[in-house]
């Protein structure tokens, strides 16, 4: 399509998608690999020898795929026959129509959000094809250590929290959007902690989160929270009833651990101030990226942080389990969020998760890999504007929270970008920059 930039692939040599395909996820692989072998003895206590001959089989197939990437061999088919799978093969067909027939889809010649989602979803079948130990997530030690190691701050945030909160009714509007907007950011910084681009070594969140806003405000590239305010202030809810605040806000979660508190933060202040009445919550099906947040996930981090020996923290455990049991806030996936698809696609490749998402009054995006799927993770101009690069995407009002990590970045003012790459080369993979991007479908 014309105006449209290509692809960002490993085809350009040296390139952040050649290094995170040559070097990151060998990397990553090789991990996987090793976690199910240290868990062979708990393999063998659950499920006997099955479970020895599955570890070995899921090695096997691990390590054929970690051969495959290295030696840029062409990708293959999906065989594991679950609900996805077809849809996998499908757009693997579609890709190779794009490419032509000349030269296969492969992976350092293919767009690199396709063969890195491929990746993580032939880990996957890597183990959904080896039964008793189908439902073991290798990446939980990651994410659960990540939690463990970031106490320290989920404190600090549930007590700050817990301050906020005593003196709600007396807040005025400025006070509101105040607290909003910190609480915003921090849940935009939390997005630092994704253990894929760290190809699982520690990122957890060791500073005070909140004490840490003011120094990172230079490093936020484009900030439309104004705009995201002012959706929440200005919806159908003022017409029912004068009060301020909407009906439904729906986040796309990013990262288990850290990050995934700051959402749940960000979450809890909406409907306890009456900002929002019900938040909806987008995670993956399976795992992936290494940290992305399942259900299990979701659930277990609301069951560590009622069981925390902390008093607010505990107490914001509890609220957060009444907000589910009540309803007020609800998880959900689909199996769109694990597929390589660009957003622009989600009308015509996932109408009925495109129609859920219009029932919202706004959505939040956190973290890399969205924006790259909000913006086709394609070579654009950086001051091209965020409504072009969405190419027809916009179910409702929308905001992304990402840290920049990979290179991808539009809506950007003349001359911006290169001041940046003058002062900092990495400046869209190194996680060190961020931005809350906001667009509200005409
Ligand atoms: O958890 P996030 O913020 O989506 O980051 C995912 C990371 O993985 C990457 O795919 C790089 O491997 C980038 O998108 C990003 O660096
Ligand atoms: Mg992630």
């Amino acid at each position: 399509q014309s105006g449209v930039p290509p692809s960002l692939s490993a085809k350009v040599t040296g390139s952040f998608a050649y290094l995170t395909i040559r070097d990151r996820l060998p990397t990553i692989l090789t991990k996987v690999i090793d976690t199910i072998h240290r868990n062979k003895n708990t393999f063998f206590e659950e499920h006997g020898e099955e479970g020895i001959e599955a570890e070995k089989q899921a090695i096997g197939l691990l390590s054929k795929l970690r051969n495959e990437l290295q030696t840029d061999k062409p990708v293959i088919e999906l065989t594991d026959g679950l609900e996805d799978t077809d849809s996998w093969n499908e757009y693997l067909q579609r890709q190779q129509r794009l490419q032509g027939d000349q030269e296969p889809v492969s992976w350092f010649k293919s767009p690199w959000l396709y063969v890195e989602c491929y990746m993580y979803r032939r880990i996957q079948e890597a183990v959904s094809l080896n039964p008793p130990i189908s439902n073991f997530d290798v990446f939980n030690e990651g994410k659960t250590q990540s939690f463990y190691e970031s106490q320290k701050a989920v404190m600090t945030l549930c007590t700050f929290l817990e301050d906020t909160q005593k003196n709600a009714e007396k807040l005025s509007p400025d006070q509101l959007s105040e607290h909003f907007s910190k609480l915003l950011q921090i849940s935009l910084w939390g997005n630092k902690c994704d253990l894929s681009i760290s190809a699982g070594q520690d990122n957890s969140q060791k500073t005070s989160p909140v004490d840490a806003l003011a120094g990172l405000q230079p490093y936020i590239l484009v900030n439309d929270s104004g705009m995201v305010w002012s959706t929440l202030m200005s919806s159908r809810r003022a017409g029912e009833s004068g009060e301020s605040g909407v009906d439904r806000v729906d986040i796309v979660l990013d990262n288990a651990g850290f990050e995934l508190v700051t959402d749940l933060v960000l979450a809890d202040f909406l409907v306890s101030s009456g900002l929002a009445r019900k938040i909806y919550f987008h995670g993956k099906s399976f795992p992936w990226f290494v940290s992305d947040v399942t259900a299990n996930d979701f659930h277990w981090t609301i069951r560590q942080t009622m069981a925390a020996n902390h008093k607010w923290m505990s107490k914001r455990g509890f609220q957060w389990q009444n907000y589910v049991k009540e309803g007020a806030w609800s998880y959900h996936d689909h199996p769109f969020w694990t597929q390589p698809h660009e957003f622009c696609d989600m009308a015509a490749d996932a109408p009925d998760l495109y129609a859920r998402l219009q029932q919202a009054d706004l959505i939040l995006f956190k973290g890399d890999l969205n924006y790259r799927k909000l913006t086709g993770d394609r070579a654009w101009e950086h001051t091209v504007a965020f409504s072009t690069a969405l190419r027809g995407f916009g179910p409702a009002p929308l905001c992304s929270l990402r840290t920049l990590k990979a290179n991808v970045q539009v809506g950007l003012q003349p001359g911006q970008g290169e001041k940046l790459a003058s002062k900092d080369p990495t400046w869209m993979t190194n996680g060190k920059y961020a931005v809350i991007q906001f667009y509200r479908p005409l």
